[in-house]
């Protein structure tokens, strides 16, 4: 170090380099803590050689050169060498010489600076070493006791363990017979004070490890190591991750103990003294409130208060809806269970028959077939009677049922329908009414259209038919030509070798009815017909109307059960205590069975043909139900008035646009029910693509003035077919503009409904060519704009007629002429080879060469 301060001593500059180097060493040292931690630490060691007290050689930070004994001055000459020596060895003699004295004097003192220096080292090393022995020795000491204490420790720890479990095993050992035994049969521990420490120690075992028993030293195991914890972390109050996340959990904690402590209390407040008895409240789709309070035994002033606490002002007697009801019933502490309204219904029908005595029933027949092919006067045949004479028009218009014996004795009940129109009906709303179809072809007309839809609709029911070939008294009738015919239409009668029935009758002169009744029987046989007798009676509303003396009459068709005076009947939306029984003779029944057809008297209002029949237990029950349907009929209805708005609404624009189907609205008051749905049955075959009948309104009755009010409403006809409208009604007409027409035969109906339509039917456009003109030149008019001046190359060109601009053969507008001029007067029409002038409404683009092609369209009135 000392040789730098020399500068000229180049030999000395090159060793101060290397001492920057120096020699040095790395590791990794493991250093062991207290409770077993430990950690590895990088250590480096610098290389220093030092003469240790002892005389041995250490390590020494600095590159001092050892030095033997007491510095001399001859002792820089060769010390100079013996550090040089290893790098210059051949050198250092020369440089010697050439030293000056001052140089000399320099060095010399430089010699015995380092020897002071070296002096200072060493005992500063001296020192150093003796300090170092003294700590290596406290250190060794150190580490033995804590060795010793370590050993001490575990072996306590042991100790500790060895006792726990004994006391484990001891404090369980005493517990079980204590869980077996009663408590005062306890002799152990006699003392209170000793009870105490019992109960103190099963706290302890309930809670977790930490057990004290008197006499034992327990071992201190905390109960709950965290809360000390964070109670620690959150007396340092510093934040970190840790007490952030921890905190947290401790939040998390307290609001689930909340909760817990919440539900327990809420809990306690249910299970309170109160003495209510919560029930399960049966709620349909809407309630009175009254009915509701009823159901949940509650006051209803108390519901009616709760539902003005919600902001609703109701009445005792309003009727809520069922969310509503759910609401008031939960909040009274009631549990809910909701049914559809349509529950009311359950176990109206289908009640099983097993249980119940089943005995044979008259099949049930419907006679179908073409128009006049002989319906009414085959079934008139085989009543003995004659109606036909009385009808009016071509089609049967009385409908009723009608029950015959048969030669053998054995009854069939008739029903007398329109055709097919009222059988399907009837299927439609679910009922199957017939057994038997008779399918009546007259022999000297064969199988006509109507003739075909009846064995589609029969087939359809899946109901047998049995053909009944009439008028072969006729001396055209070909019954082998009906026979064959038939095969067309997968009818196979028996003598062709098929399974269907045939007879040949003549309605006219009564041949083989007693065989067609015979070949009934048979039929009814073979498909084993039987019905309970001894239940409640079901039947089906064949035909009802309203009887201006006896009021509501409906003609019911028992189909299971029987039917006495004084039962509670159900019927579509009507009901009524069953007044008066008759049969189809006129006669007055006190019961009806299975099959048989019954005018029934004491509906409190007329129902409808298809409707379902039921007795039920109570008045209530009745209203309940007939309440139901009503509203759903009124809903039904609502909707339909809607549509039929709507439906006006589309016309109107339907008629701006001439696109889509038109509808003509009709309001059709009959009678009785079966020629009202033989009308609307007749009037929806009619119509096509562009145009149709719809019927929004039909009934049984007058005419009265809210049928009026509804027409006028939906812009409809209104139709009476054997009514009349009452004054009201007609004043009610009069007043609005509706024309209300009469029939009595409905084929007259059907024919002028079919023409009003074919009125609402698009006019079939035609359009006529006049001529062409050609634009010789365009004239740009001040105040008229441009106008065309061209000459009539073809035909005649008309003002007010049609015209397109046609430029190369393509049509380029197509629009109406403003103005025809010949020279300067308008014309009507300008001739072949003549020249006029020519503008186009709102159109200025022509152009010389343009051609102008002149038409005409005509509107021809369609019909259906
Ligand atoms: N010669 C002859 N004429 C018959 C016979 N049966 C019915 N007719 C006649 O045929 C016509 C039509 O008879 P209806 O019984 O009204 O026929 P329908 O099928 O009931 O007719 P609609 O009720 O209009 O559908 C009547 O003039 C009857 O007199 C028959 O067996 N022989």
């Amino acid at each position: 170090m000392t040789d730098t301060k020399n500068p000229g001593d180049k030999t000395l500059s090159v060793g101060k380099t290397l001492t920057l180097k120096r020699p040095s060493e790395q590791g990794t040292v493991r250093q062991s803590f207290s409770h077993g931690r430990s950690k590895t630490v990088v250590v480096e060691k610098v290389k220093r050689r030092v003469i240790g007290p002892g005389g041995e050689t250490v390590p020494a930070p600095t590159p001092v050169p050892p030095i033997a004994a007491a510095p001399s001055p001859s002792a820089p000459s060769a010390r100079q060498p013996e550090r040089a020596a290893p790098r210059r060895p051949s050198g250092s003699g020369v440089v010697l010489r050439t030293l000056t004295d001052s140089e000399k004097d320099a060095r010399a003192q430089a010699l015995a600076e380092a020897q002071v220096y070296e002096a200072e080292e060493r005992k500063r090393a001296e020192e150093e070493a003796r300090r170092r022995a003294i700590r290596d020795a406290e250190e060794a000491r150190e580490r033995e006791a804590a060795e010793a204490r370590q050993r001490e420790e575990e072996g306590r720890r042991a100790a500790e363990d060895e006792l726990r479990r004994k006391s484990e095993a001891e404090s369980e050992k005493r517990a079980a017979p204590e869980r077996q035994e009663s408590a005062p049969q306890r002799p152990a521990i006699p003392t209170p004070s000793a009870r105490k420490l019992e109960a103190d120690e099963e706290e302890g075992r309930r809670r977790g490890p930490a057990i004290k028993r008197p006499g034992v030293r327990a071992p201190v195991v905390p109960a709950k190591p965290e809360k000390p914890k964070s109670a620690g972390e959150r007396q340092r109050g510093r934040l970190t991750v840790t007490n952030a996340h921890e905190a947290g959990e401790e939040r998390s904690r307290s609001i689930a103990a909340y909760r817990r402590r919440m539900q327990r209390v809420t809990g306690h407040r249910n299970d309170g003294p109160k003495e209510k008895i919560m029930r399960e409240v049966v709620i349909p789709e809407t309630i009175t409130v009254q009915e509701l309070a009823n159901r949940m035994s509650e006051r209803a002033v108390d519901v009616v208060r709760l539902l003005m606490k919600q902001g609703q002002m109701i009445k005792i007697t309003d009727v809520i809806e069922s969310d509503t009801a759910q609401l008031i019933a939960e909040e009274m502490g009631h549990t809910v269970r909701r049914v559809a309204e349509s529950d009311v219904e359950e176990g109206l029908f289908a009640k099983s028959d097993d249980e119940a005595v089943q005995v044979a029933r008259p099949p049930v027949v419907t006679i179908m077939g073409h128009v006049d092919h002989g319906k009414t006067s085959l079934l008139d045949a085989i009543r003995q009677t004659n109606v036909v004479s009385g009808e009016a028009g071509g089609i049967t218009q009385h409908i009723g049922a009608y029950q015959v014996s048969a030669p053998s004795g054995d009854k069939v009940t008739f029903i007398d329908t329109p055709g097919h129109a009222a059988f399907t009906a009837m299927r439609a709303r679910g009922a199957k009414v017939t057994d038997i179809v008779i399918l009546v072809v007259a022999a000297d007309d064969g199988v006509m259209p109507q003739t075909v839809e009846a064995i589609a609709h029969a087939k359809a029911a899946e109901v047998p038919i049995i053909v009944a070939i009439n008028k072969i008294d006729k001396p055209d009738a070909k019954p082998e030509r009906v026979r064959t015919e038939l095969l067309q239409h997968d009818i196979v009668v028996e003598s062709l070798g098929g399974d269907t029935i045939e007879v040949e009758v003549s309605a006219k002169q009564k041949l083989n009815l007693d065989k067609l009744l015979e070949m009934i029987n048979l039929q009814a046989e073979i498909l084993d017909l039987k019905a309970a007798v001894n239940t409640a009676a079901e039947g089906i509303v064949i035909e009802a109307k309203l009887d201006k003396g006896r009021g509501p009459v409906a003609t019911v068709l028992i189909q299971r059960g029987t039917l006495h005076q004084g039962d509670i009947v159900v019927a579509g939306s009507q009901w009524g205590k069953v007044r008066a029984l008759n049969s189809d003779l006129g006669q007055p029944v006190t019961d009806a069975g299975p099959s048989a057809p019954v005018e029934v008297l004491g509906f409190g209002g007329t129902p409808e043909a298809g409707d379902r029949v039921a007795v039920v237990e109570s008045e209530a029950r009745a209203r309940e139900i007939t309440a139901y349907r009503e509203r759903l009929r009124r809903e039904k209805q609502a909707a339909r008035s809607t549509g039929a708005r709507g439906s006006l609404e589309q016309m109107m624009s339907q008629l701006k646009t001439a696109e889509g189907r038109k509808e003509f609205t009709l309001v059709v008051k009959g009678d009785v029910q079966g020629s009202v749905e033989a009308i609307i049955g007749s009037l929806e075959k009619l119509g096509n693509d562009e145009v149709a009948a719809r019927v929004i309104h039909s009934g049984v009755g007058g005419i009265t003035e809210s049928d009026i009010s509804l027409a006028e409403a939906s812009g409809a006809a209104v139709i009476g077919f054997n009514v009349r409208a009452n004054v009201q009604a007609r004043d009610a007409a009069d007043r609005d503009g509706i024309e209300i027409r009469y029939y009595n035969i409905i084929y007259d109906l059907v024919d002028d409904v079919k023409q009003a339509m074919s009125g609402l039917l698009s006019p079939e456009r035609r359009e006529t060519f006049l001529g062409n003109a050609e634009i010789l030149e365009v004239f740009n008019i001040t105040k008229v704009g441009k106008v065309a001046g061209c000459r009539v190359t073809e035909g005649v060109v008309q003002r007010g007629s049609g015209v397109r601009l046609i430029r190369d053969n393509v049509v380029v507008h197509e629009g109406k002429l403003s103005t025809l001029k010949r020279f300067k007067d308008e014309v009507r029409e300008v001739q072949a080879g003549q020249e006029c002038g020519m503008a186009f409404e709102g159109y200025q683009d022509m152009r010389a060469g343009d051609v102008i092609e002149c038409y005409r369209v005509e509107e021809i009135q369609r019909t259906l």
